[in-house]
Formats: structure tokens, C-alpha cells, sequence
């Protein structure tokens, strides 16, 4: 079983119920989040009656989210079935029963969003027995990015020259904003205010680009091994510089430095090199650089377009990985002439599923955002002992 980077208490605790159980079913990954409780007298409130919605909006309905945790997890969608057996060994599909209006009979439903809740709804059904309750995955990564920015002390921060700053966002003041969703692929999308945004742009190269050719360029067996290569490498040995083109000398008319990358993975056209003869690190390196780069300028352009000066980066590519980081935000520094900040979140990884969760019951947000700020609640974190 895969459990990525969080660690997810076990259900040793018999008192511990879980419910409100969202996925986030994507190219690469599958993202849960899912509430638990260890409070013995919520019983009825979340147990699996069946014929209850399981609300957070209402009288003492928000009492025991102010008593829980959330949880996160994530699989890769390559592996769905270990995903499945770990909803099933941790009964977290039974939480969340509710009836649907257009069902003829009683039928667990598990709010899921990401294009996998659709290839992959036969498969609930039939190895769970549930039906996923399709959400949008545009509406909830909104959702989700609005809810961590108004709601979660520390969220949202700068990295700059290897250092991280956490930003305070002034609720009145956040919207308009760019938030760029980097996944498989790459979704830009202008966010005006609680559902109202449009998503102005994407590209293909993105997330998935990183570690598919990655992994066939380096022979990496995981994404995160591939991360990891790339903090040794040196992406000179294979990017073609200014300097490369330029006789080691700046080209300063346009503002180009002897350093900046002219051509990423150009050296390889001109070496009397093959594939093994360049060290893998060096490569991983060259890549990431490459693939965050042009997704920062993208991200940049979108901006402009919009005169949006605030931008936000999520999804699983980031990884809070320093030099990803780094490199987007030069690039947006750089491009804007530091008119624009780049920004990132900690719960980066997670906007679908979240906004999915709270597709549950849409009130529930105010309860949420009133326990946060109140410090009563707060999502709960748990890094893991893996290594990046
Ligand atoms: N353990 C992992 N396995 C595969 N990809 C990972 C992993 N961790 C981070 N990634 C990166 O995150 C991307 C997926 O990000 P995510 O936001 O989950 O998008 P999606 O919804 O398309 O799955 C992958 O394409 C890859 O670049
Ligand atoms: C199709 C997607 C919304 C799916 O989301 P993902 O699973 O990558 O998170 C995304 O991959 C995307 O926006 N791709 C870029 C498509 C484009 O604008 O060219």
C-alpha cells in the first residue's frame, strides 16, 4: 500500500469514525481527504443510517468537524486498487452514506472529482458498491484554494533564494488571483471570488511531461527518485547558455545574461554524445528546470493578461520541492520585473479533493472558517517519514 508522504492513523481507536470521505481522481495521482472523529457520542450523526445526509452546515452537525481531523492520502492512479483496498481496510467508504433523489434505492455516495471520477465509477461500484457523486474539477480546485486561503493560518508562502515566507492574506483582499493547478497537465484559471472564475488557459507540459519523460530518460523507478536525482544534478552539462552561443559573453542589448538557459537540453544536438553518455542527475535536473520555467512564464503571461499580481501554484508536481519552487518564482520575478509574486501552498497537492469535501454541504464552509480562525479546528498535517 502506497501511502506517498502522509502518514494516516489507523483505525486502532474504536472510537474513532470516520466520515465525509472526497477523492480527487487525476491523471497521475488519486487524492483522499476524509474526517474522523473520536468523539463516542456522534453517533448518530455519523454513523451509516443511510437515509441521513451527513452535513457540517446545521446545529450541532458542525460540532463534531470542530472535534475531528482531516485526513490526507494519496495513490497513484496507476495503482488504483491498492487505493481501493485501503477505502475498504479502513471502512472509509461507510461514513459517508446519503441517498440520492435520482436512485431508486439506498446507495453509499462518495463526492470525487478529477477526470477518474468518471473512467473509474464502474470500478467503485463494483469492487465498493458506491456510487461517486461527480463534482468539477475546476469548481473544486477553487473551491479548495479558497477555502485553504481564507481558512488555514500559514497556507500560502514565497520562496525566494532558498527561503520560504509565509504570506498573510487579508481576506478582503485576495481575489483577483491566478491560480495555476500543476497535475498531469497544467490548468490556469482566473479566481474572482467564492465560484466565480474562468479558466483561462493550460498547457500539456506539465507534471506528467516531467516524470514521463523522466522516468524513460533516467530509468527512475519512482517520481520521487527522480526528484531527488535532480538535486545533484548540473543542468549546464546539458542546457545550451547564453553564454554557450554568445562566446561565454552576456548578449546585454536584450538583457540576457551568459548564464541564462538559451535552449533547454541544446548541448545535446551539438555533443557527440548518446543518451548514456550524460549523467542521469544532469538531465533530471536539465528537465525540471526546463518544465518549471515555462510554466512560470505561462503563468506570468496569464497574469499579464489579466493584470492579475498575485499567483498562485498548486498540485502534486511541486512537491514543495525547493529548487522547483525556486525556479518558478525567478521565472515570475524575472518576467514581471517584480511586479508579480509567486506563491505556493501547503496543501498543494490537495485543492480537488478539499473542494470536493466541502461539495458536501457548501454551508459547512462558514462553520469551518469560523473554527479555524477561532483556532478550534485546524486540518491535521502529518508529514511521513519518507525521505523528499
Ligand atoms: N508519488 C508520485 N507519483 C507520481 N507522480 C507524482 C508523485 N508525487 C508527485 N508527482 C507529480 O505530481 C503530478 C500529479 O499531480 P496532481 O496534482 O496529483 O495531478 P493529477 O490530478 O493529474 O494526478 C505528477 O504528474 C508528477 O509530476
Ligand atoms: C485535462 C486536465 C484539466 C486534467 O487535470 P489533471 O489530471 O492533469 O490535474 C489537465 O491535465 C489540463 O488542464 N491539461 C492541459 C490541457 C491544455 O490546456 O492544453
Amino acid at each position: 500500500m502506497d501511502l506517498g508522504e502522509f502518514q494516516i492513523p489507523g483505525n486502532s481507536d474504536p472510537n474513532q469514525k470516520t466520515s465525509h470521505l472526497s477523492l480527487d481522481i487525476g491523471g497521475s495521482l488519486i487524492k483522499l481527504v476524509y474526517f474522523s472523529t473520536n468523539d463516542g457520542d456522534n453517533d448518530d450523526e455519523l454513523g451509516s443510517s443511510g437515509n441521513e445526509s451527513v452535513g457540517v452546515s446545521n446545529g450541532s452537525r458542525s460540532y463534531p468537524v470542530l472535534k475531528g481531523r482531516l485526513h490526507f492520502s494519496k495513490f497513484e492512479t496507476r495503482k488504483i486498487n491498492d487505493c481501493l483496498d485501503f477505502i475498504q481496510t479502513k471502512r472509509l467508504h461507510l461514513g459517508g452514506c446519503q441517498r440520492l433523489a435520482a436512485l431508486p434505492i439506498e446507495k453509499t455516495i462518495i463526492k470525487a472529482t478529477g477526470g477518474g471520477a468518471y473512467k473509474y465509477a464502474d470500478l467503485f461500484k463494483e469492487k465498493l458498491d458506491i456510487c461517486l457523486d461527480k463534482e468539477d474539477e475546476m469548481d473544486c480546485l477553487v473551491a479548495g484554494a479558497n477555502f485553504l486561503l481564507k481558512a488555514v493560518h500559514q497556507e500560502a508562502f514565497t520562496y525566494l533564494d532558498g527561503k520560504k515566507e509565509f504570506v498573510q492574506i487579508d481576506q478582503n483582499d485576495l481575489y483577483p488571483y491566478l491560480l495555476v493547478n500543476i497535475g498531469s497537465g497544467v490548468s490556469m484559471i482566473k479566481v474572482e471570488g467564492d465560484g466565480k472564475f474562468e479558466r483561462v488557459s493550460g498547457t500539456n507540459v506539465g507534471g506528467g511531461t516531467f516524470w514521463g519523460l523522466g522516468r524513460l530518460l533516467t530509468k527512475c523507478k519512482s517520481f520521487d527518485e527522480l526528484l531527488e536525482l535532480s538535486q545533484q544534478g548540473n543542468n549546464r552539462v546539458i542546457d545550451m547558455l547564453v553564454g554557450d552561443i554568445y562566446g561565454g559573453t552576456d548578449y546585454s542589448k536584450v538583457g540576457l545574461s551568459s548564464t541564462t538557459i538559451a535552449s533547454s537540453f541544446g548541448k545535446a544536438i551539438s555533443d557527440k554524445k548518446e543518451l548514456q553518455d550524460y549523467q542521469p542527475e544532469d538531465i533530471a535536473r536539465s528537465l525540471l528546470r526546463m518544465i518549471s520555467n515555462n510554466i512560470g512564464q505561462i503563468a506570468y503571461l496569464n497574469a499579464l493578461r489579466f493584470g492579475l499580481k498575485r499567483i498562485f501554484f498548486g498540485g502534486f508536481f511541486i512537491r514543495g520541492h525547493a529548487y522547483t519552487m525556486d525556479t518558478i518564482a525567478v521565472g515570475v520575478d524575472f518576467w514581471s520585473k517584480g511586479e508579480a509574486k509567486a506563491m505556493f501552498l501547503r496543501h498543494e497537492g490537495f485543492l480537488g479533493a478539499l473542494g470536493a469535501f466541502m461539495s458536501y454541504e457548501k454551508h459547512g464552509l462558514d462553520d469551518l472558517k469560523d473554527a479555524v480562525q477561532g483556532n478550534a479546528w485546524l486540518p491535521v498535517f502529518i508529514p511521513s517519514k519518507s525521505k523528499s
